[in-house]
């Protein structure tokens, strides 16, 4: 009888419910998107009740087209979209304010307000620029902007937290309030050093403690599952943020170990080890994963808000082509983009900038720019952003990096991985299996539920589809670079 793990990938734009063979290969998918929105500029919310529905229906549906009996499933892990919060009923689970989402920058004035006040103790104790893309501020302004929320919380009636939490207090059917570490430190109201919520950072957001989850390892004993009905009884072993779990897919997980996730946003981690980095150059500690109660691991962060979604920006909003298939297509029919650049600072820009007044800005056209260079521009932009991330953890490091994996949904494009290599003078290494987010969570409930030993373990189920070398004249690379740092220079501080 094959036994399986079945992962739940809750992300920004979809949830996906990924059945893996014990030795990390998909069996069978199923997935959901759900609606985004948008009621102010700045602004992007989602509903929590759609998301726990579509995590119900793609479960059922990935368990019908499986065929797969119950007792076949070792266990279930959950990743997700990490920092986006919602507050809902502790008695009936009952959604009491739309989920806020990461990308989301409505509290970014109040920060700037305050950031005499909060700036130097955010850095300090959670290691984190003051920025609203963490969750504090977020959950900080719901309160703030609902007054009979307030006093809930005050009595403790209400819950709050990010996707995992939601979806595993219903999975459990309200038996398991918790969250993990990793998604805990980026909620910017984690410790980092003493692994717990901050009372300070609390008081200072005004965030009663009691209505946070508690907080666990990321693989280890989170409940069992009560609904959806073909799921109960499998036990939750793991949860971790999806850049994490992406991480953890890709077998990053000692030391010097590096991943790069392209998606909706872009999401760089490089693996450290068991001390807690940190970085003069614009990227963020984070923890990586903690097994039981074996000591922590951790990661420096280069997040990057706007990648895939600068595609669907072009596609959707300004309809320049009507599909995905059509851009990849256009993009490619020329060598080169003609000299435009394209820089998606649609949020401002996060690593290494952190300029919260950058918007974006299309440059270098001439009468001889079509549509083509300019989907071209905006796909080659995800590359030049990872540069810019790659260079701050050289700085922050002092080494240079010998290879990167690379995975997310743009990792499938062959034109922008070999640009990739091309511009950082690094082989950039694409594994047979790009879902690694979904994936590092399945291994991790392996782990959890002792499948697996130890992480040695999972090692050899890595394998690598693709190697891209870099094959760029060093003088070329020098030379688009100079000018992308001439647009992104041009879209600092526009709202300042
Ligand atoms: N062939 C392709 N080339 C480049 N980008 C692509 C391609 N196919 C999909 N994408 C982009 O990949 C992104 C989706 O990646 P995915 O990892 O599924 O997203 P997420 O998990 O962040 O929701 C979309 O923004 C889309 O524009
Ligand atoms: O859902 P994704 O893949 O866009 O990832 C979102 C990140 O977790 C945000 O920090």
């Amino acid at each position: 009888m094959e036994q399986y793990f079945l992962a739940i990938d809750q992300g920004t734009t979809s949830t996906r419910a990924i059945l893996f063979t014990v030795d990390g290969q998909i069996r069978e998918v199923a997935a959901a998107e759900h609606r985004q929105y948008h009621p102010q500029p700045g602004w992007v919310e989602h509903s929590a009740e759609e998301i726990w529905s579509n995590t119900s229906q793609v479960i059922e549906n990935v368990m019908t087209a499986a065929e797969v009996e119950l007792e076949q499933l070792l266990a279930l892990g959950i990743t997700n979209q990490r920092e986006s919060v919602v507050f809902w009923d502790r008695e009936t689970r009952e959604p009491l304010t739309p989920v806020i989402v990461w990308q989301d920058s409505r509290t970014q004035d109040w920060l700037d307000e305050h950031s005499d006040t909060l700036s130097a103790e955010v850095k300090k104790r959670s290691g984190l620029p003051l920025t609203a893309y963490f969750s504090a501020s977020k959950i900080s302004w719901l309160l703030r902007h609902d007054p009979d929320l307030a006093d809930r919380a005050k009595r403790g009636e209400v819950c709050v937290g990010t996707m995992d939490t939601w979806l595993l207090h219903n999975l459990t059917g309200g038996e398991v309030f918790a969250t993990d570490v990793t998604n805990a430190s980026r909620t910017m109201l984690y410790n980092l050093q003493e692994d717990q919520w901050d009372e300070t950072l609390c008081q200072l957001f005004e965030i009663p403690a009691e209505i946070l989850p508690q907080i666990r390892p990321s693989a280890g004993d989170f409940g069992t599952v009560t609904m959806p009905e073909c799921i109960a009884g499998v036990k939750i072993t793991a949860i971790l943020g999806d850049q994490q779990a992406a991480a953890f897919g890709q077998h990053a997980v000692s030391a010097g170990q590096t991943k790069n996730t392209y998606g909706t946003g872009c999401f760089l981690l490089q693996n450290t080890g068991t001390e807690i980095p940190s970085s003069e150059h614009g990227l963020i500690p984070t923890v990586a994963y903690q097994i039981g109660d074996q000591p922590r691991s951790f990661a420096l962060e280069g997040s990057i808000a706007v990648a895939g979604s600068a595609l669907q920006w072009l596609r959707d909003q300004v309809q320049l082509v009507p599909d995905t298939e059509t851009l990849v297509e256009v993009a490619a029919s020329v060598d080169d983009t003609g000299g435009v650049y394209f820089v998606p600072a649609f949020s401002g820009l996060y690593a290494p900038y952190w300029d919260t007044n950058a918007r974006g800005l299309l440059i270098g056209m001439t009468g001889y720019t079509t549509n083509a260079h300019i989907l071209r521009a905006a796909l080659e932009s995800t590359a030049y952003q990872s540069v810019d991330v790659l260079t701050a953890l050289a700085d922050s490091t002092g080494q240079d990096l010998e290879s990167i994996k690379v995975d997310g949904g743009m990792a499938v494009n062959d034109q922008l991985l070999q640009f990739q290599a091309d511009l950082l003078n690094v082989p950039v290494q694409r594994p047979t299996v790009i879902e690694t987010t979904a994936r590092g969570a399945a291994l991790a409930a392996g782990l959890g539920v002792g499948h697996f030993t130890d992480l040695e373990d999972l090692a050899e189920l890595w394998q690598l589809d693709t190697e891209f070398s870099p094959s760029m004249d060093p003088e070329e690379r020098a030379e688009l670079l100079r000018y992308w740092h001439r647009a992104i220079e041009r879209t600092r501080n526009w709202l300042g």
